[in-house]
């Protein structure tokens, strides 16, 4: 297995991305976080942007798995070739690009993207999906791994508010790559059943980086709480 790949096996991926307007949307503070992550013993580090992985690159020697969201479009995690070479050249490890199906903005299909980064880059390529066939079919088209990043996340897959951890295990028995468990993770819980079903590794990111998110969960449950008047 290649060494990356081995580095992170059963361990926990820590997402550091901010949404654009956030306080923390700062490519020095998401290295902090970063940073803070592995303290707490991140296996590796996901993070958006060629800012944010330069960034994240320069301090910490980790396995980083790279994207770079853009646009408002259905294919917005590194809707091209293009994208892809960037967050490359930014010093990601892994290239995590959208492994669904849709039509991509450049035109070229999944296995025409992937195997332009491995031959221009060398790097790996996560490829993040919304569905089981979508998995399959990445697989096929030649991704290294495959998450399940975007499930509740396209028009015509489930959503819900937890993991899609059916659609982890279904994908860790049959797909020949390691399948990551990505999306809504918030407990512990959570992470350790997708380990269960044969996720190769586990993302979290909101239940880790984001205090707004975090915040509201304890403010709402508060809030219900709270006996009238
Ligand atoms: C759908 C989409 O755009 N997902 C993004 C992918 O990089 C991030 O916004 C998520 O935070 C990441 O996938 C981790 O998931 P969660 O934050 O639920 O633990």
């Amino acid at each position: 297995m290649n060494a990356l790949l081995a580095a992170v096996r059963g361990r926990v991926i820590v997402s550091c991305q901010a949404y654009p307007g956030e306080p923390m949307r700062d490519a020095d503070t998401m290295c902090r976080v970063a940073q803070a992550a592995a303290a707490g013993g991140a296996a590796g580090i996901r993070a958006q942007g060629p800012e944010d992985l330069r960034r994240i690159r320069a301090a910490l020697d980790l396995p980083l798995i790279g994207l770079w969201k853009d646009g408002a479009d259905d294919v917005f995690i590194t809707p091209t070739v293009e994208h892809a070479f960037e967050v490359a050249a930014a010093g990601a490890d892994i290239v995590a690009l959208d492994g669904t199906g849709r039509p991509r903005p450049d035109g070229r299909t999944l296995a025409q993207t992937v195997r332009a980064v491995h031959e221009h880059t060398g790097r790996l390529v996560m490829a993040d999906v919304s569905t089981y066939d979508e998995g399959v079919a990445a697989a096929e088209a030649g991704a290294d791994l495959v998450g399940t990043t975007l499930a509740g996340y396209t028009p015509y897959s489930r959503g819900g508010p937890g993991p899609d951890l059916d659609l982890v295990g279904r994908l860790a028995r049959d797909l020949p790559v390691p399948v990551i468990a990505e999306g809504r993770i918030h407990t512990t819980e959570q992470a350790a059943e997708a380990i269960r079903r044969g996720a190769h590794a586990v993302v979290v990111g909101t239940a880790i980086t984001h205090p707004t998110s975090i915040t509201r969960w304890f403010a709402r449950a508060i809030g219900d709480a709270c006996p009238p008047g």
